[in-house]
């Protein structure tokens, strides 16, 4: 009999995770495979044992991205050599919306199908100043304004909240002068904020860079430069719209296997949508670290 270790957040989005787990462990007895429920809490250092203890087929991370984005820190740190699957169930879920797994009990089920199937692919890793992460590193402006926002809030209304937030902050916007390499160019830019990501959505926003590929051994960088508010304003646009050019004038959008980031001065940076290291960070590929279900 297959087993899943099934990796559960209680609290991310709505909290409204625990309430289908009666529904998921009956979905995946109906397909002959086990599941072992593990409930995350603020340190799951235990998370390691537990899943060697389980040795499953798979793990299968339940939450959003920060809950994947630690799974995947610890699969890869402990060299857990186990399959990594995605249930979005947090508040914006970039990389399963990236892999087009989030939507109804249909496109579920389907996926439960593969995942009992064993059905997998090899995806690259980012790792940022030696912590691991599956899908953005980011720092600046936007990053700070994420941070602030009240945990009650951004689960009442969600990414809603960051641009509430995001507009209170706007008399505010700061560039910063960052210094970056990537793979041995280097960049001089004044920028509000950057995104390093290794899928194509984030910020809950789908297709913010065009040319990003999960296997294609490289993060795309893309830095938002200090502009005119009205060139910002349209730029937003074409980004909310999932139309982001990367010869905009006002991005600077390089892919690269390393990058650094510096701006002289500690600011604070964010991994898959929780804290982060903070500047500078380094951040490399481990192309085909992992592999996920799909
Ligand atoms: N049992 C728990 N009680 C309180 N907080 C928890 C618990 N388990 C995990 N967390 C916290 O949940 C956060 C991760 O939430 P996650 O990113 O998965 O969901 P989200 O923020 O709602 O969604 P998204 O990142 O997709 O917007 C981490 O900060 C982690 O410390």
């Amino acid at each position: 009999m297959k087993r899943f270790v099934l990796v559960y957040n209680p609290v991310s989005g709505h909290a409204t995770f625990p309430r289908q787990l009666d529904e998921i462990i009956e979905a995946f007895d109906k397909r002959g495979a086990m599941l072992i429920p593990y409930r995350t809490k603020i340190d799951n250092s235990g998370l390691p044992d537990f899943i060697r203890e389980a040795a499953p087929d798979g793990v299968i991370a339940a939450g959003g991205d920060g809950t994947l984005g630690e799974v995947v820190d610890y699969v890869v740190r402990h060299e857990l050599k186990t399959p990594i699957a995605v249930y979005g169930s947090g508040t914006s879920n970039d990389f399963a919306t990236f892999l087009n797994l989030t939507g109804g009990m249909d496109v579920k089920n389907a996926y439960f199908d593969r995942i009992v199937s064993g059905k997998t692919m090899p995806v690259d890793v980012g790792c940022a100043n030696g912590r691991y992460f599956i899908n953005v590193a980011s720092a600046g402006m936007l990053t700070t304004v994420a941070h602030e926002v009240n945990v009650r809030i951004k689960n009442a209304i969600g990414k809603i909240a960051y641009y509430i937030r995001g507009i209170g902050e706007v008399p505010n916007f700061r560039a910063l002068p960052l210094h970056i390499e990537a793979d041995g160019s280097e960049y001089d830019v004044h920028a509000y904020f950057f995104v390093i990501v290794n899928s194509g959505t984030a910020g809950g926003l789908k297709n913010v860079a065009p040319l990003a590929r999960l296997d294609d051994g490289k993060l795309d960088l893309i830095v938002v430069k200090k502009c005119s508010i009205p060139s910002f304003v349209a730029l937003a646009k074409d980004v909310v719209s999932g139309n982001v050019r990367p010869d905009d004038p006002n991005l600077l959008y390089v892919q690269a296997k390393k990058i650094t980031v510096d701006a002289g001065e500690a600011v604070e940076g964010d991994l898959d949508g929780e804290k982060g290291p903070s500047l500078p960070m380094t951040v490399e590929t481990l192309p085909h670290a992992i592999e996920m279900f799909y």
